[in-house]
């Protein structure tokens, strides 16, 4: 699969009214596959948005090179600058549709820009309309529609130029759950049937596990984790991916959630990571049953992500605990004792 964004050591810093200098992106080196879904995920004030306005040209970076389809952005003149804006699309937490324009005016805006004739903006208007689910609201205001169908309307208009990449800055976040799954499956759609690749910003991990192929973890400017989203939600490695994995599945538990278990039970605290990998539980079970160990399940949970099996379980043991670790360890398991 070929590169469709390449971020290289790309810096970009800003200075503040009070003579302070904050670098809101700091030496990011990432690549976006043509194709692929990546999630960036990160607390407020991470610089996810400085990331996204750097890849559709709205930030000029402080030092590094963004190229997006071959195109080296720091090189372009405001001309061509405008141009590569065009092809790619981009859809916001604020929807952003115009107020005075009805759904099927908000979807043709950006074909009128580009010149397109009106016969085919029509068409072309309406065929996006039917891909998004609202035809029948073609002659609609905005205030007329709820959040997720402004979203669709919104998803629509980005792509009405068949722009090879869609960034999602926050996209879901004023939705609600149901929502929220339904515009990302609208989302997946746009990736698998139109084969758009797309970059979604977002805070939530339960966004990531319905859409992303790939996440990036950022934490004060710096992409601090990446990897398949099944990686990083089964083996986080940087405590800022161990607490946004938290969020949406069962990983090891929290300082708190361990002060709790404790006032129940006193004995070892042992968490084991669950994976996809085959006769795993059978393995579990025989290495505590061959040790003659007790094991309480304490805490803890399977998800499922991208149709594989991730989690943790905590178990209090009683008997011999270290021969019931060792035992574990040499069948395989990734097990850790709690503090
Ligand atoms: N134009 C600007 N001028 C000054 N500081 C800025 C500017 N844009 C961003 N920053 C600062 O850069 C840092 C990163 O901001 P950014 O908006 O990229 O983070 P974020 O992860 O997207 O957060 P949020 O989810 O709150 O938008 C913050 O400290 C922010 O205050």
């Amino acid at each position: 699969m070929s590169t469709l964004i390449s971020l290289t050591e790309v810096s970009k810093s800003f200075d503040r009214r009070d003579g302070k200098t904050v670098t809101a992106v700091d030496a990011v080196s990432l690549d976006v596959a043509e194709g692929e879904v990546l999630a960036v995920i990160g607390y407020s004030g991470a610089g996810k948005s400085t990331l996204v306005r750097l890849i559709n040209a709205l930030e000029k970076p402080t030092s590094g090179s963004v190229h997006v389809a071959g195109q080296d952005l720091t090189k372009l003149s405001e001309g061509e600058l405008r141009k590569a804006r065009s092809r790619i699309g981009m859809i916001f937490q604020q929807f952003n549709l115009f107020r005075s324009r009805t759904v099927a005016g908000n979807v043709a805006y950006p074909l009128k820009v580009a010149g397109v004739a009106p016969a085919e903006r029509d068409r072309r208007t309406a065929e996006l309309l039917d891909f998004v689910g609202l035809l029948d609201r073609a002659h609609a205001y905005p205030e007329q529609l709820s959040g997720g169908q402004k979203q669709r309307v919104g998803i629509a208009r980005a792509l009405a130029t068949n722009p090879p990449l869609l960034l999602c800055d926050e996209a879901t976040s004023a939705l609600d759950p149901e929502t929220t799954s339904e515009v990302l499956a609208l989302l997946r759609r746009v990736n698998t049937e139109l084969g758009v690749t797309i970059v979604v910003i977002t805070h939530e991990m339960e966004a990531v596990r319905q859409i992303a192929d790939r996440v990036a973890v950022m934490e004060d400017g710096r992409v601090v984790e990446v990897g398949d989203v099944y990686d990083v939600f089964s083996r986080p490695r940087t405590a800022a991916a161990q607490r946004f994995v938290r969020s949406a599945t069962h990983d090891r538990p929290s300082a708190e959630t361990l002060a709790r278990l404790r006032t129940h039970h006193p004995g070892r605290l042992v968490t084991v990571r669950i994976t996809d990998e085959p006769g795993l539980q059978q393995r579990i079970d025989a290495a505590f049953r061959e040790t003659g160990t007790s094991a309480e399940l304490v805490y803890g949970g399977v998800s499922e992500i991208r149709e594989r099996r991730a989690g943790s379980l905590t178990y209090e043991l009683g008997g011999d605990a270290d021969a019931a670790l060792d035992a574990l360890r040499a069948a395989g398991i990734d097990v850790d004792e709690e503090a």
